[in-house]
């Protein structure tokens, strides 16, 4: 995987003293503490943090936990006080904090572009107008332009739109424009600044859907900036929790939810299902830790309920449940199966984790045998597996 953007123990002060703030960093001193002493804010304390190409990584916390002040380190809109921010530029790769402006000015050109909230249309424009507005100052050809512009409002299914002016569309249509023209910048990087907070949670909704769409297609680099754990979950392939300006936690979804690192994510994470992340594979017990029995047939459940006969080549030989044979049947079938007979409900790693509790309650709580893409036994999910997840206990 090829890195876009590197932070390596970013600090970043507001105020004349950086000198004696960064020493009280470095002594783990908290925001309050620097404040009171030097007067001066701290932004960030040592954050580091490594961003995928085509990944969304999304920086979370509470009002004023520093999300805003690490994503403008990547442009420079925030100086740096120490670390680096380092950049892929085509082949290379520029650290931000140090290089010239020129450089600088390149990178906001071509590599890294910014959207803010509510995308700022503007109304005396038409559609394909504001839609192009950034391509055109960065000086790309009218036709090519135009093309560009068309491709993009086809994407969110506006292109019937271009001539309208701005004003003339509803809200939600705005955002879907807005959104149109972030995308339509050639930069490979784009930096999203709590783009759809302002919204009603209708329309958030459908721009969240619509930028994954979007990202499906066009495969950037994205930092967004998100207060909501529910549309960092649902957007984010990777969340970092800041607090007080330093980062707390840093993983995929699943991971803040199955294992938040301190009280502050916790409470973050108390009121989101957690059936809306997980999937078989974060619940499952491996293969290697089931109970083995004798000529091959391994235990599913602790209880001893359901066993399989695994052959050499890890395929599934035979099933017992209850001590009678048993037919296995896929979690996808679950609703289409007749309820009768010794059956071994199965899914993917993949599969949601709702989709096997489905198939758990329709089996009086039997386990759920999990095979990878070859058809290899890979491990079960037993009811206090579910339990434990979904109660993060
Ligand atoms: N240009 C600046 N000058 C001085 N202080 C600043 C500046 N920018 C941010 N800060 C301060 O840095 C801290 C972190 O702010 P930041 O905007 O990064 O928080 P945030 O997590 O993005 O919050 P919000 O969701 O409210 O935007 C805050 O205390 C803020 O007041």
């Amino acid at each position: 995987m090829t890195v876009a953007v590197d932070f390596k123990n970013v600090d970043i002060v507001f105020g004349a003293d950086q000198a004696g703030s960064l020493a009280m960093i470095d002594q783990g001193a908290t925001r309050a503490e620097i404040l009171e002493k030097t007067g001066n804010v701290l932004g960030c304390a040592g954050a580091s943090l490594t961003v995928h190409e085509g990944e969304i990584s999304v920086l979370m916390g509470l009002s004023g936990s520093g999300k805003s002040t690490l994503l403008r380190a990547v442009n420079r809109l925030n100086v740096v006080s120490r670390g680096q921010v380092l950049v892929k530029d085509g082949d290379r790769t520029v650290d931000v904090v140090t290089c010239d402006e020129a450089t600088l000015r390149r990178l906001r050109q071509k590599q890294v572009a910014m959207v803010f909230q509510q995308f700022g249309l503007l109304p005396w424009r038409t559609v394909e107008e504001n839609v192009g507005f950034g391509l055109e100052l960065a000086g790309v050809p009218e036709a090519e332009r135009k093309a560009r512009v068309q491709k993009q409002l086809q994407l969110v299914h506006l292109d019937q739109w271009s001539k309208k002016y701005a004003h003339e569309l509803s809200g939600g249509m705005q955002q879907r424009v807005g959104l149109a023209r972030a995308f339509a910048t050639e930069a490979p990087i784009l930096l999203m600044d709590e783009p759809f907070s302002a919204l009603d949670p209708l329309i958030r909704t459908k721009l969240q859907d619509e930028l994954l769409q979007l990202q499906a297609e066009l495969k950037k680099t994205i930092i967004f900036v998100s207060h909501d754990l529910e549309e960092a979950l649902k957007i984010g392939s990777h969340i970092t929790i800041m607090e007080g300006g330093r980062i707390v936690q840093t993983g995929a979804p699943e991971d803040i939810v199955l294992r938040p690192a301190n009280d502050y994510v916790r409470d973050f994470i108390a009121n989101v299902n957690p059936l809306s992340v997980l999937t078989a594979w974060n619940v499952m017990r491996d293969r290697r830790d089931l109970e083995q029995g004798d000529n091959g047939w391994v235990w599913l459940d602790r209880r001893k309920t359901t066993r399989f006969k695994i052959d050499e080549h890890g395929l599934v030989a035979a099933a017992e449940r209850d001590g009678k044979p048993a037919v296995w049947v896929s979690c996808a079938d679950v609703e289409r199966q007749p309820e009768e007979g010794a059956q071994v409900f199965w899914a993917n790693p993949g599969t949601p984790l709702k989709t096997v509790m489905l198939a758990m309650h329709r089996s009086q709580t039997a386990p759920v045998a999990l095979f990878d893409e070859g058809s290899r036994f890979v491990g079960a999910i037993g009811i206090r597996d579910v339990l434990s997840a979904v109660l993060r206990r």
